[in-house]
């Protein structure tokens, strides 16, 4: 079944072009694009700085609208609803974000930002709500004891997991993971792959893996679309990722290949 659907959507930003008159011109961020993605399934989107990766998430997590187009998610017209509107249907959907330090607000404790989105569905008890964070933690390889200790005295990769623990508290059909490990070492990347991919199956969740690293990509997706210009140019299955033939696809796979010697030497090839 799909979950969400993005069916032709268009955003502009206003764009100073300069010149002393100092004429407003307007910047293509998206240009018609259309993706669906359906339950439990993992889809990357993967492209340079400034191909409109972010600002088609944000378009999906509500948080700017669409110049023309649709965005649907499990059904209802999100793009025209109000944030009222989507209220109830707001826990279906969350996002980890690249800087979760920046996220996580520095006056709360661990428990109580974990189970932050859990007080507008669910009514419990002081007790039970501390067994709850307790457990949150710990499905995301936290100590339940840290549920004490504020956002600064945990490392960046404690800090993912941590926004990790509230995004998926009240059991979404949905993440945005937008650049969420681009800025972690890169073991600390892949024990934090590994834990959403856990966490992707055993809670059947779908995932939209926003990043710039088609390497990480082709480890953790089930479905890659490269974007350039504003524009979804590429489509493969993960797996598939040598099957990606625009130019786009091929930079980015360029830089990744440096660390695949007999793969850079297939590309080179194909692109005689
Ligand atoms: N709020 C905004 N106001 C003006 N221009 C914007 C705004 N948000 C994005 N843009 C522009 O839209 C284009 C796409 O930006 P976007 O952040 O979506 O790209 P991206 O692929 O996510 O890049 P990055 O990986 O660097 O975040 C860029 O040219 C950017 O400058």
């Amino acid at each position: 079944m799909i979950l969400l659907e993005i069916d032709e959507v268009t955003k502009t930003f206003p764009a100073k072009t300069g010149g002393w008159l100092g004429r407003n011109d307007f910047h293509l961020a998206l240009d018609r694009v259309s993706l669906r993605i359906g339950e439990r399934e993992c889809v990357a989107l993967v492209g340079e700085s400034g191909s409109g990766k972010s600002t088609l998430g944000h378009l999906i997590l509500g948080l700017e609208r669409p110049d023309s187009g649709a965005v649907r998610f499990m059904g209802q017209e999100w793009h025209r609803m109000t944030p009222r509107e989507r209220q109830p249907f707001r826990r279906w959907m969350h996002a980890v974000f690249q800087n979760s330090s920046a996220a996580l607000n520095p006056r709360m404790k661990a428990g109580d930002i974990v189970l932050e989105p859990l007080y507008n569905y669910e009514k419990a008890g002081k007790a039970a709500l501390r067994e709850r964070a307790g457990e949150l933690l710990e499905t995301v390889g936290l100590d339940p004891a840290s549920a004490d200790r504020y956002p600064h005295q945990f490392s960046g990769g404690q800090q993912q997991r941590l926004a990790i623990a509230r995004a998926i508290a009240v059991r979404p059909k949905l993440i945005v993971l937008d650049e969420a490990t681009s800025s972690l070492d890169a073991i600390t990347q892949f024990e934090i792959l590994a834990l959403l991919k856990e966490l992707q199956r055993s809670l059947n969740m779908s995932y939209l893996f926003i990043t710039h690293d088609i390497k990480a990509a082709c480890v953790f997706a089930d479905r890659l679309l490269v974007m350039h210009e504003g524009r979804i140019v590429d489509e493969a299955f993960a797996d598939l990722a040598e099957n990606l033939s625009h130019p786009a696809s091929l930079k980015l796979l360029d830089a990744m290949l440096i660390t695949h010697p007999s793969q850079r030497a297939r590309l080179l090839d194909r692109r005689d």
